[in-house]
């Protein structure tokens, strides 16, 4: 029998090995440690992390991002229950290596040498509540976490996925700023589900596929800071007044309609996680150099008197390499416009402030 000592040093032995920056598949017990298995490194591809892995979004983000074939190297960062995660998602027959990291002490290991880094860290909101009722614990959750990327991989992308993103975005830059890091390009607020949810409504009132409709989702990701243009979906259609008024509404409404249903459990995490995978793809696929990839985000721009703002941007080498201008807009997309931007700026600020005092 084995003595308690002994069981308790393997079993420690056992929840780092999942943390032990080797792939994870071989049993110690079957004879062969897992140091002395042959693989040593992934197939090449990008090296990506996910802040915030054991969450309701990181677990099935971690899934999405280990299927993804431009992932070589998947780091899975938390603060609690990584060790699990890791060790399940390892299990994977997908090409991407995957290690975990717990705690603030392995947050600089997580880090070092990744081209892209997505962050779900931080609290959900509840019924009743404002993304910015989060702020007070997101805030000093991506603080650390930024300060982390400007010190370990300053050159790489972000995906920002932590509420209230319209403050969010501008803590980050604040602090890469600080740090001397900050490159506006690879900042990227994650706006994708607002653009997801249109792109279903819209397709629900036109009686169509949605993955035939695109709907550009401008502003920010706040109640009337999401704006999507209606105007400008294609394929070309038009609505009526009442559809217009119902979309409008059900989009920027999309989230509290889900904090609503989960009734205290949370707030999206299965669509948010498809949402940010396919985000991340487009920013792989970007990094890689692939051309004519447009998706909307919350980055820094000129389109608007903002610092930020979220519209269409062009992803290449370099991050959001090119900002496109709104295009035209009609008086109700004119006045919903003004809406957001009230809103934004003071958002915005208190991001900002937050970092700068
Ligand atoms: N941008 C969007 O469209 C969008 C959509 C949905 C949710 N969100 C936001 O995403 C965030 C996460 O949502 P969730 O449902 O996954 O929440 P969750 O509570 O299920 O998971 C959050 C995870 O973050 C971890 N965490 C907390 N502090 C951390 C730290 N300092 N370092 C690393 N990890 C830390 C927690 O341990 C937890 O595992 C929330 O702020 C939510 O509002 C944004
Ligand atoms: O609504 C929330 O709090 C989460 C997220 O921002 C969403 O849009 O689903």
């Amino acid at each position: 029998m084995m003595n308690p000592q002994n069981e308790a040093l393997k079993r420690i032995e056992r929840i780092a090995s999942h943390l032990h920056p080797l792939p994870p598949q071989m049993e110690e017990n079957l004879g062969l440690r897992r140091s002395d298995c042959r693989a040593k490194g992934g197939a090449p591809g990008f090296k990506v992390a996910i802040l915030g892995a054991a969450g309701g979004i990181g677990q099935p983000l971690s899934l999405l991002m280990k299927m993804n074939p431009l992932v070589s190297v998947l780091h899975l960062y938390d603060v609690v229950n990584t060790p699990g995660v890791t060790a399940d998602v390892s299990h994977m027959d997908t090409g991407a290596v995957v290690r975990g990291f717990l705690g603030q002490k392995q947050l600089e290991d997580a880090l070092t040498g990744m081209d892209l880094v997505i962050i779900p860290a931080g609290v959900p909101r509840k019924p009743g509540m404002t993304r910015d009722d989060l702020f007070k614990i997101n805030a000093g959750i991506v603080r650390t976490l930024c300060e982390g990327i400007a010190k370990c991989c300053p050159s790489a992308i972000v995906n920002l996925i932590s509420n209230p993103v319209n403050s969010t975005v501008a803590i980050a830059a604040e602090v890469f700023k600080k740090a001397g890091t900050y490159d506006p390009k690879k900042l990227l607020g994650v706006t994708t589900l607002d653009v997801a949810r249109a792109n279903t409504f819209v397709a629900e009132v036109l009686g169509v596929d949605p993955r035939t409709v695109n709907v550009p989702v401008v502003g920010g990701h706040a109640g009337v800071t999401i704006l999507p243009l209606l105007s400008q979906v294609t394929p070309p259609c038009s609505f009526t007044p009442e559809e217009i008024a119902y979309l409008t509404d059900r989009i920027q409404n999309g989230g509290t309609e889900v904090v609503e249903a989960k009734a205290g459990a949370g707030s999206a995490t299965l669509s948010m996680a498809y949402a940010a995978a396919k985000f991340a793809d487009a920013c792989l696929r970007g990094l890689r150099g692939d051309a004519g990839i447009i998706e909307c985000s919350f980055v820094a721009s000129q389109v608007t008197e903002l610092p930020y703002f979220a519209c269409k941007v062009r992803l290449g080498r370099a991050g959001a390499e090119e900002i496109f201008p709104l295009g035209p807009v009609n008086e109700f997309e004119r006045a919903g416009l003004e809406k957001a931007k009230k809103e934004l700026v003071e958002s915005i600020q208190k991001g900002a402030s937050f970092i700068k005092g």
